[in-house]
């Protein structure tokens, strides 16, 4: 028999208020779900976790929980941690037991956090949080408030794993889609779409619906695939694209930034274009299987396994204006 009661607890707890009361209609349908899927496998693992005392979180390239354990709780904390596999975003340090993720998040975060504005006592979202790896840089970088929201359980429940130590109820991973959110909630001062644009079959809509959810004067950290390309061109990968299914518009940078103007954002910036390296994103004990190199051509690491460019990746920031509806064009 399944306890959910940590689950609700984790949602309920948290310290959003400014902003979860209008999401009542979503948690409804959360709790009518909960059997679903592989949920209950996950807290299965969740609930075998050890307790231990934290003596220090080090919320750094590696985000670190520190503290004694016996052998026994180590064991028991290993055994727990690979239940939760596969672990895509990290790396984590669980008391000694070094998580080396897929991708190396440090590395993201190191190249977009220079170009944003400070995050001190604001109040964050975080769409496609994964397991929220990016919200407790953003916790040190002085959040006051991070909403991690993704669909996946299992991110949810990676989050409860490190917050089961952590225990800071401003930041927290709720399973919901931006779409399915409730829409312009002008809540945020600073929200992140970080590697999901590229997700979304219709991108325009995905940034109008990012630009709901900041108040005005907020700024959009968004960072997406892209092409080396001109304003005005993008690629519509047919097939797979790096042996994802789920891959819609791959625009050029100077594209995405038009289309932020189109949507109504102000003082938009190309910040960063790098490509994905092998050393970002490679398989590893904690998330076996394949990973990148698997997913280029052996003989030209410029294209992807199915012949398409390879994967760059730009960051943008721009600013929801203050005082502007969206006049200049009509979103019928
Ligand atoms: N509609 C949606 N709404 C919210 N989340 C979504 C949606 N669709 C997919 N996701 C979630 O977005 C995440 C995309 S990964 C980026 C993670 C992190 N941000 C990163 O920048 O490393 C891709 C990558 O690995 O780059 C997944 O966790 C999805 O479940």
């Amino acid at each position: 028999m399944i306890d959910y009661q940590p689950f609700i607890q984790h949602i309920t707890n948290t310290r959003l208020d400014h902003w979860v009361a209008p999401l009542s209609q979503q948690l409804d349908e959360l709790w009518a779900n909960l059997n679903d899927g592989n949920l209950p496998r996950m807290l299965k693992h969740w609930q075998s976790l050890p307790e231990l005392a934290l003596h220090e979180a080090v919320l750094a390239d590696i985000v670190q929980l520190k503290g004694d354990t016996s052998r026994e709780q180590h064991e028991q904390l290993h055994a727990a941690l690979k239940g939760l596999m596969p672990w895509r975003k990290g790396p984590f340090d669980f008391f000694g037991i070094d998580i080396d993720s897929e991708w190396r998040c440090d590395l993201k975060w190191n190249r977009v956090s220079q170009h944003i504005s400070s995050l001190v006592g604001r109040h964050v979202l975080d769409v496609g949080s994964g397991n929220g790896y990016y919200g407790w840089r953003m916790k040190a970088a002085g959040a006051a408030t991070v909403a991690g929201i993704d669909p996946s359980w299992l991110s949810v429940v990676q989050h409860m794993a490190v917050n089961k130590y952590i225990q800071d109820a401003s930041h927290t991973v709720l399973p919901f889609t931006l779409e399915g959110m409730t829409q312009n909630l002008e809540a945020f001062d600073t929200v992140f779409s970080m590697g999901v644009l590229y997700h979304r079959r219709s991108p325009l809509d995905h940034l109008f619906e990012l630009r709901g959810a900041l108040r005005p004067g907020g700024e959009l950290v968004l960072e997406t695939i892209v092409i080396d390309g001109e304003e005005g061109e993008s690629l519509v990968p047919i097939g797979r694209y790096a042996r994802m299914n789920n891959v819609w518009f791959l625009p050029s940078a100077p594209t995405l930034a038009q289309w932020l103007d189109k949507m109504g954002f102000v003082d938009i910036r190309i910040v960063d274009q790098s490509e994905t390296t092998t050393q970002e994103q490679r398989h590893s004990q904690w998330k076996p299987g394949t990973s990148l190199a698997d997913y280029l051509d052996p003989n030209d690491p410029t294209r992807t396994i199915e012949g398409h460019p390879a994967p760059i990746r730009a960051t943008l920031i721009a600013t929801k204006p203050e005082n502007q509806r969206l006049k200049r064009y009509s979103l019928d």
